[in-house]
């Protein structure tokens, strides 16, 4: 028998915060147990895992070929008889390339899943197991069992509480429940296929995530409703934590031979398209957010997935990065737009669903693309002009006025001063992204990952824990569902180790924001001046690259170069030749000279924007408790015309209304280190 051991995965997700009525594990707080159970653990903060040594598929191949072991070639996986099956197992079973091949090898990772026995674990797991050695546990193989003991008795306390819609006593009941999630015109015998059922304590819809093959449960996702000022908002649960709730619902209904598959972002699209279509679908676990490479496996057998995603740019985006791991050549992609809803709005409003998914645009391009292959592209962003600004910040109103919005595919340049407070802006900059689903990695190499982990901490609480030590627990557990990764390096690293894990980052755990603190941990020893500026000059253009190729938002934190004390940094104060301002999208640079006016004051300079011009200037006011900058929201502001780089001298007030700052021109916010103005707070 094979020992099956749980493995703690390092991710941590990935809903947004949970309302206050939510409590430990999200549960609603009637289903909450007592007192939080969890104990401070040292490595309480999540720690991106990376393998000891990045495989390659070429690598793969070699080793299955060297040891004898027959392998198919597949999409996203290598699959390969499986060791993990007992031979009694197999003997039950017909003999066909589906059940002798039942262990799928992720290429890119290495990871493996056995379809059979669920069997999974890393690279080097399977590696050990071919080779006879170690001992059960260092030949990891794991997972494949249920849920853990506590989540296991929750799952199923939930589920046999909750019944099928049309069981509900109160025929008004029923209609309100349909209502609030519009289910309206989907029919029982579809919620009956896919065993949705009622919660009515919470007035939840429960879906369950049955284990693969098998009746059991091994998880559930609670839905909820939350009204809204303009409209209403559903609330997800899942049991277990999201970051190992892999349920691709709509999973139990796929045929073996089934070669085509819908993926949408939400188990009602799923009841939608079913119904309306018939055509097998799946809906992903977390959505938009992420697609986890241990799903892959389960999506081998089609040769078309058509992915229809929502009807926004976000989902747009997703679709097409989440295309590339499965590959893009059998992909296909429902554009967003007025005429192309979510599929239950779109069978809510009467639309035909099959001739939607006709429509489907191929996901693949060649590398040389006419405008006839971008015009729906270049259409879905002027359609959502908002979105193709990228996610706002919350915390800093000032740079979404100047900077619009954090965009995926960016590379962002910080410098400032020493000891300014850069590495404590820039958590509480990547923290308030974080916190609104932008999945990031964080690579500090100067402070230790528990230090900047506090720091974040208790940005995330804005206020001392150190004072306040009983509502730890209960800001870590929050903490700990941000999609929020660190890198373990510490001091000096080689740039291919850092782009590696960067890389490896994107695949499993679809970061689209990588923050590097700092460059000159990637520079090496070089003593020349000319070899540091070429070094510099090779690991910025890296940086680039990824940025552009990955889809994902770069910010690096560089030093200045030693200058005057008494003077203002500018964009040539970077260390370095003119690679990094030139490659980089902004160029933010924290200053504390001249313009402080006070303790702690600083103010924050967007010197660069490339997605439409507007740079400027504004205050930040420092909380030495909190260690935020973000400016409380009474704080007067104010927009200024400000000359150029060399100087902030004041020309004169504008609103700051939208569309106020012209290309190139510079805006000053507030009201220092302008002149003092009068004129009507622009916010
Ligand atoms: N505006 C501020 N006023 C006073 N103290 C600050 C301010 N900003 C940050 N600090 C504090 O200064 C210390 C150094 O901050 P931080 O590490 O963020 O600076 P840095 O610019 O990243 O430093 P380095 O140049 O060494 O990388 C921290 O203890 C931080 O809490």
């Amino acid at each position: 028998m094979w020992l099956l051991l749980r493995r703690a995965y390092p991710l941590r997700i990935l809903l947004p915060l949970r309302g206050e009525w939510m409590g430990r594990r999200g549960l609603p707080r009637s289903l909450a147990p007592g007192p939080p159970r969890r104990r401070y653990r040292k490595e309480a903060l999540p720690a991106l895992e990376v393998p000891v040594s990045p495989v390659t598929t070429t690598e793969i191949r070699q080793y299955l070929r060297a040891h004898g072991i027959p392998f198919q070639d597949g999409h996203s996986c290598l699959r390969a008889p499986s060791p993990f099956v007992a031979p009694s197992d197999i003997k039950n079973q017909k003999k066909d390339a589906t059940t002798s091949f039942c262990l799928f090898i992720d290429k890119t990772t290495g990871h493996f899943l056995c379809m059979t026995s669920l069997a999974e674990g890393s690279w080097e797991d399977l590696q050990a197991s071919v080779e006879g050695r170690g001992d059960g546990a260092k030949e990891g193989i794991l997972l494949g069992e249920g849920p853990e003991a506590e989540d296991r008795e929750e799952v199923l306390r939930i589920w046999n509480r909750a019944i099928p819609l049309w069981e509900l006593p109160d025929p008004q009941e029923t209609q309100l429940a349909r209502v609030m999630f519009g289910l309206t015109k989907v029919t029982d015998d579809t919620l009956r296929r896919f065993n949705v059922r009622y919660l009515r304590s919470t007035r939840s819809l429960v879906f369950p995530w049955f284990t693969p093959g098998s009746s059991g449960l091994r998880g559930l996702k609670l839905l909820g409703v939350e009204g809204q000022e303009n409209g209403v908002q559903y609330v997800e649960t899942t049991i277990p934590r999201p970051g190992v709730y892999h349920n691709l619902f709509g999973l139990p209904l796929i045929g073996r031979r089934d070669t085509e598959v819908v993926l949408t972002s939400r188990e009602l699209d799923s009841l939608a398209l079913s119904q309306s279509t018939g055509l097998p679908t799946l809906s992903l676990p977390r959505g938009t957010v992420c697609l986890p490479p241990a799903l892959l496996p389960y999506l081998e057998q089609f040769r078309r997935i058509v992915f229809w995603l929502g009807d926004d740019l976000r989902s747009w985006e997703a679709a097409k990065l989440f295309a590339r791991k499965l590959n893009p050549k059998r992909c296909s992609l429902v554009r967003p737009g007025n005429q192309q809803p979510r599929p239950l709005e779109a069978l809510n409003q009467g639309l035909s669903l099959p001739r939607i998914l006709r429509t489907a645009l191929p996901a693949w391009h060649k590398s040389i693309v006419s405008f006839r292959q971008l015009r729906e592209e270049v259409l879905g962003e002027l359609s959502n002009v908002d979105q193709a600004a990228g996610v706002r910040w919350s915390r800093f109103p000032d740079l979404n006025r100047l900077l619009k919005g954090h965009r995926k595919g960016e590379l962002t340049v910080f410098t400032g001063p020493t000891g300014s407070g850069k590495t404590t802006f820039i958590s509480e900059y990547a923290l308030d992204l974080c916190t609104q689903g932008v999945n990031t990695l964080w690579g500090s190499f100067e402070i230790s990952n528990v230090r900047l982990a506090r720091v974040m901490l208790t940005q995330f609480a804005v206020t001392r824990l150190e004072e306040q030590l009983d509502k730890y627990e209960e800001w870590a557990d929050r903490f700990e569902d941000l999609p929020l990764y660190f890198m373990t390096f510490h001091g000096q690293q080689s740039i291919r180790s850092v782009i590696d894990t960067m890389q490896h980052a994107v695949y499993v755990y679809d970061v689209c924001h990588v923050v590097i603190d700092n460059l000159q941990f990637m520079m090496g020893h070089e003593q020349l001046s000319t070899d540091r500026i070429a070094a510099q000059d090779y690991i910025v253009g890296a940086f680039r690259k990824f940025a552009t190729d990955n889809s994902c938002h770069v910010t690096l934190v560089i030093h200045p170069r030693k200058e005057d004390d008494d003077k203002e940094l500018q964009t040539a104060s970077i260390f370095g030749s003119a690679k990094a301002s030139q490659e980089a999208d902004n160029v933010l640079i924290l200053q504390d000279r001249k313009l402080v006016t006070g303790p702690g004051k600083r103010y924050l300079q967007v010197s660069k924007n490339r997605f439409d011009g507007d740079v400027g200037v504004f205050p930040l006011e420092f909380n030495k408790s909190s260690l935020t900058f973000s400016i409380p929201p009474k704080s007067k502001a104010r927009l200024k015309k400000i000359k150029d780089d060399n100087g902030l001298v004041a020309k004169k007030s504008s609103s700051g209304k939208k569309g106020s700052a012209h290309q190139n021109s510079e805006t000053c916010i507030g009201q220092d280190p302008c002149q003092p103005d009068t004129s009507p707070s622009s916010r």
